[in-house]
């Protein structure tokens, strides 16, 4: 429970709403209860009119027919009153409740930005969804169903008891024992409908992940002919979630006619104990009619205590889960907010770095110097940890042992904004938005113009393909878009980082997926960004490094070689057997 006391700031916000929220519950309960009073002296002036009628059966009806109708106008005008004022009430709380929802998932959706690679490592898509979605939702439903229940019960409580027990001690007293066995029979239920609805939801979100996964992996399903396994597997699945789904609809089953008993039982007390009074001269008959709305009207908000406990404790697991991800501090923070003159000076001195969720060692006192303007190639082994020192430079993972100098400053120190600014980075594996190619390039920088993307799209050499679909540059991809190739997605990729113009660049891997003359086309026209700025080539292949001003080559997170094309060449190690490994592969392929 005591998870749930995070959510006070947003009561503390949104104080006034929920005050006028209470104010509207209290007025619609008082119109609630005008109408039992009005019943209770209709039943007693007909009474009394019957009496008078034994008396003299030329009695005059037409005053108590007039009064009836009075009453009977004024019953219909509360019942509208109680309505206008319980819609009131809804649209207060509930609409903070949904305020509260919409400040938390921004709350969380800013904590998971700030947070580190790492942490996206250690937990999985489908929990950090869940924990936005499904857990705040649980926790709206005790912001405001909960709390509009609570009220709405406390006052009734605390306006009806009074007058019941003024008019009947006795009679409160029999027709109010049954409502503590309602609120904790319908706890039980509402616990057991929860354990229930959720394995139907964990069952569901089986199905989901199961047709997600088959229908990403189309192509290989079908390639494979395992489109019987696949329904047979999607049926099993199926078929457990209708078997939840039966066991939660039994219980479901029960929870009415379970309230229904209860209000029956409260009812026919009511009619018995009140009758016994009434004979005895204790009470009106009036009281017996009274009593026979309060016990509807106290039924379904005593029943909602059992519920809402249920609904509170939900509430409290979910905040708990939520809080966990909020109370993470990111491993990465920004060190300083100081402004620097970022010129792309890179210093490696004994650097080490082990991936703390596996444990593998992928930069072992690692040493190289990138001054600025210059460009550094690294070649090696699948594995080798190429990739990890882009990693490293971008500040995705700190080092853990070593010094990682940037423009001679470590770091950790420096502004770590502006260091990604500074960056143009180009993943191996190219990402793009569901949006169009255009906006994937302008991604790079805010207020790309057209001409400026149309420029960036040139030199990375996908221009013209861009232009092969219908739409151009407004051509969406991913989902539902068309689909590119994965050289033109990387193209793309180079685009969306060449249009940053920035001071460092770092090609990882990024020309795998093209053909080595437009890889060629590629590096000419971006020789000129490549010379302006400092860079770093990350590749397979002897033809994207060969121009570096310096090259190394890695295995096992080590320096093995190192010197430029001529002087490996000469050397006569794994560079070499590279460069006519691949010379030999393009001579076959020609
Ligand atoms: N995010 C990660 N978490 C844990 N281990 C990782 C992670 N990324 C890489 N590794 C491991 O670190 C080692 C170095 O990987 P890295 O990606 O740097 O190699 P690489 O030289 O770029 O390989 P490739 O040429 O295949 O891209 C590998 O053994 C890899 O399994």
């Amino acid at each position: 429970m005591k998870s749930l006391l995070s959510l006070n700031k947003y009561f503390y916000k949104y104080r006034w709403k929920l005050l006028a929220g209470l104010l509207f519950v209290a007025i619609s309960v008082i119109f609630g209860i005008l109408p039992a009073e009005l019943v209770r002296e209709s039943f007693n002036i007909v009474e009394d009119a019957i009496a008078a009628y034994r008396e003299n059966p030329d009695f005059d009806y037409s005053d108590l027919r007039n009064q009836l109708i009075l009453y009977g106008v004024i019953i219909i005008g509360s019942s509208l009153l109680k309505g206008l004022f319980m819609f009131f009430m809804r649209q207060t709380i509930i609409v903070v409740s949904r305020h509260i929802e919409y400040d938390m998932k921004n709350e969380i959706y800013d904590q998971y930005q700030k947070l580190s690679l790492a942490f996206y490592k250690r937990n999985r898509t489908g929990d950090l969804m869940n924990r936005i979605s499904e857990d705040v939702s649980r926790v709206r439903m005790y912001v405001g169903p909960a709390i509009m229940y609570t009220m709405n019960v406390g006052m009734t409580l605390l306006l009806i008891i009074p007058i019941m027990i003024y008019w009947s001690p006795r009679l409160s007293l029999y027709v109010l024992a049954p409502l503590p066995l309602l609120a904790t029979s319908i706890y039980y239920v509402s616990r057991k409908i929860n354990v229930k609805s959720e394995q139907v939801q964990r069952q569901l979100s089986a199905i989901s992940s199961f047709v997600q996964e088959t229908f990403s992996g189309i192509r290989v399903l079908k390639a494979y002919v395992r489109e019987e396994k696949s329904l047979q597997e999607f049926n099993e699945e199926a078929n457990h979630y209708f078997d939840r789904n039966k066991e939660l609809f039994r219980i479901n089953a029960l929870f009415f006619p379970l309230m229904i008993l209860l209000i029956g039982l409260s009812t026919i007390l009511t009619v018995y104990i009140g009758g016994q009074e009434t004979i005895a001269g204790k009470i009106e008959t009036g009281v017996i009619a009274q009593f026979i709305i309060y016990v509807n009207m106290l039924t379904w908000p005593v029943a909602s205590i059992g519920w809402v406990t249920s609904l509170v404790q939900r509430a409290a697991a979910s905040q708990e889960r939520i809080n966990e991800f909020l109370r993470v501090e990111p491993e990465i923070k920004n060190p300083s907010e100081e402004e620097l003159a970022f010129k792309g000076g890179i210093h490696f001195k004994e650097v080490s770095f082990t991936y703390p969720d596996t444990g593998i060692k992928a930069i072992d006192k690692l040493s190289f110097k990138l001054e600025p303007g210059k460009s550094l190639a690294i070649v090696g082994r699948t594995g080798s940890g190429k990739s990890t020192v882009a990693n490293l430079i971008g500040r995705l993972y700190d080092v853990d042992e070593g010094e990682l100098l940037i423009d001679g400053q470590d770091i950790r120190k420096v502004n770590l904004d502006v260091l990604r600014q500074n960056i143009g980075y180009v993943p191996q594996e190219a990402f793009l938005f569901s949006n169009s190619i255009g906006a994937n390039i302008a991604f790079g920088r805010d207020g790309a113009s057209e001409e400026e993307i149309i420029a960036a799209a040139k030199n990375a050499h996908v221009h013209d393909n861009i232009m092969d679909f219908p739409d151009g540059y407004q051509t969406k991809v991913g989902e539902r878009g068309v689909t590119l190739s994965g050289g033109q997605k990387q193209r793309v990729s180079i685009a969306r980082a060449i249009i940053k113009a920035p001071p460092l660049l770092i090609f990882d891997d990024c020309l795998s997926a093209v053909d080595t003359e437009t890889e060629e086309a590629i590096l000419s026209n971006l020789k000129k960004l490549i010379d302006q700025s400092t860079s770093l080539i990350i590749s397979h292949r002897v033809s994207s490094v060969k121009n570096a001003d310096h090259i190394l080559v890695l295995e096992n997170g080590r320096v093995i070689e190192e010197g430029n094309h001529d002087t490996l060449m000469q050397e006569g190690g794994y560079y070499q057997e590279m460069y006519e490994q691949q010379l030999l592969e393009l001579e076959k392929g020609s």
